[in-house]
């Protein structure tokens, strides 16, 4: 069978120049048309991975395959003719005056003709959203439509994985949802590989495939949402928490003779189990 990963990891040990050790025996798949979420507390290494997993952190002790070609012989433009990150503060990655040139940045650089920039502009507008919205001021658009300028820089290279740390930081509550269904979209729609760093724990059981989770630099556990988010105790020894509808029912499992069963991640699932309880109750 044909290797589908995308990414290999095997990561002895990284840490900065003052000593720091951020990642230590990390060992990661990521396969084409993977949506994987990289859950940990504050500290815990995401950022870090993204970095050395888009090869700007070089000096650690593993290897990081990419297509099966280890990132560190590759030269930077063949790391991003396929892969991208976006930040976590847009106003880092955007330096153009308009939406349109920031945009096109990157596919002018691939050497595309015009006609071919202003195709890949708007494409890749459409996907985030933000249609018609070429000729707007970068400093007049909010932080939430300056992190999809950013996505849509990278789609209009044609990137096929896109690393995002953080992309729901600073939204509003509506914006986090819109920001991961997009993603869900362009993961689902055009096929596109994402690996995200984020804190969203609500939302993302909703969105996502595979979750990885880091704590203390070292990767604890890799599996589907619904595998990882089912034991409050051991999310608790990894400084984090359940999903609240998932630790809303295991209370209700647990402490309240709810009948045993998977716990909910999302209110769609757990409204669906109440409404069936309600019913029997009403027959008897
Ligand atoms: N440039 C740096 N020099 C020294 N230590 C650093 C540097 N950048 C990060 N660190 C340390 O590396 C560890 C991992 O940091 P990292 O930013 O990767 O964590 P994170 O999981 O992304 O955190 P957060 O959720 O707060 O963004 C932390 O101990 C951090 O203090």
């Amino acid at each position: 069978m044909a290797d589908l990963a995308r990414l290999s990891v095997k990561l002895d040990r990284f840490a900065y120049p003052d000593g720091t050790l951020a990642l230590a025996d990390i060992r990661l798949t990521v396969a084409a048309g993977d949506f994987l979420a990289l859950l940990g507390a504050n500290g815990s290494g995401k950022t870090t991975l993204l970095k050395l997993l888009d090869g700007l952190i070089r000096d650690y002790r593993g290897s990081v395959l990419l297509d099966g070609q280890d990132i560190l012989k590759l030269h930077p433009k063949e790391i991003y003719r396929k892969m991208g990150l976006v930040f976590q503060n847009p106003d880092d990655q955007l330096f153009a005056h308009t939406v349109a040139e920031d945009v096109a940045f990157g596919p002018r650089n691939m050497g595309f003709d015009d006609s071919e920039v202003n195709r890949r502009v708007a494409a890749a507008l459409t996907q985030v959203e933000m249609d018609g919205s070429g000729h707007r001021n970068i400093h007049h658009l909010s932080y939430g439509q300056k992190k999809r300028v950013c996505i849509a820089g990278l789609l209009a290279m044609g990137h096929g994985i896109l690393l995002l740390d953080e992309p729901t930081a600073g939204l509003d509550p509506v914006g986090e949802q819109r920001m991961l269904q997009l993603l869900a979209n362009l993961n689902r729609e055009h096929g596109v590989t994402i690996i995200m760093a984020t804190h969203a724990v609500d939302l993302v059981p909703l969105f996502v495939q595979r979750l990885a989770i880091l704590d203390k630099g070292r990767l604890t556990a890799v599996g589907t949402p619904a595998e990882l988010l089912a034991d409050p105790a051991a999310m608790a020894e990894v400084r984090l928490r359940l999903p609240q509808v998932a630790e809303l029912f295991w209370q209700l499992r647990h402490e309240d003779g709810f009948p045993p069963g998977p716990l909910p991640l999302g209110i769609a699932e757990a409204r669906q189990e109440i409404v069936a309880l309600h019913r029997h109750k009403e027959k008897k």
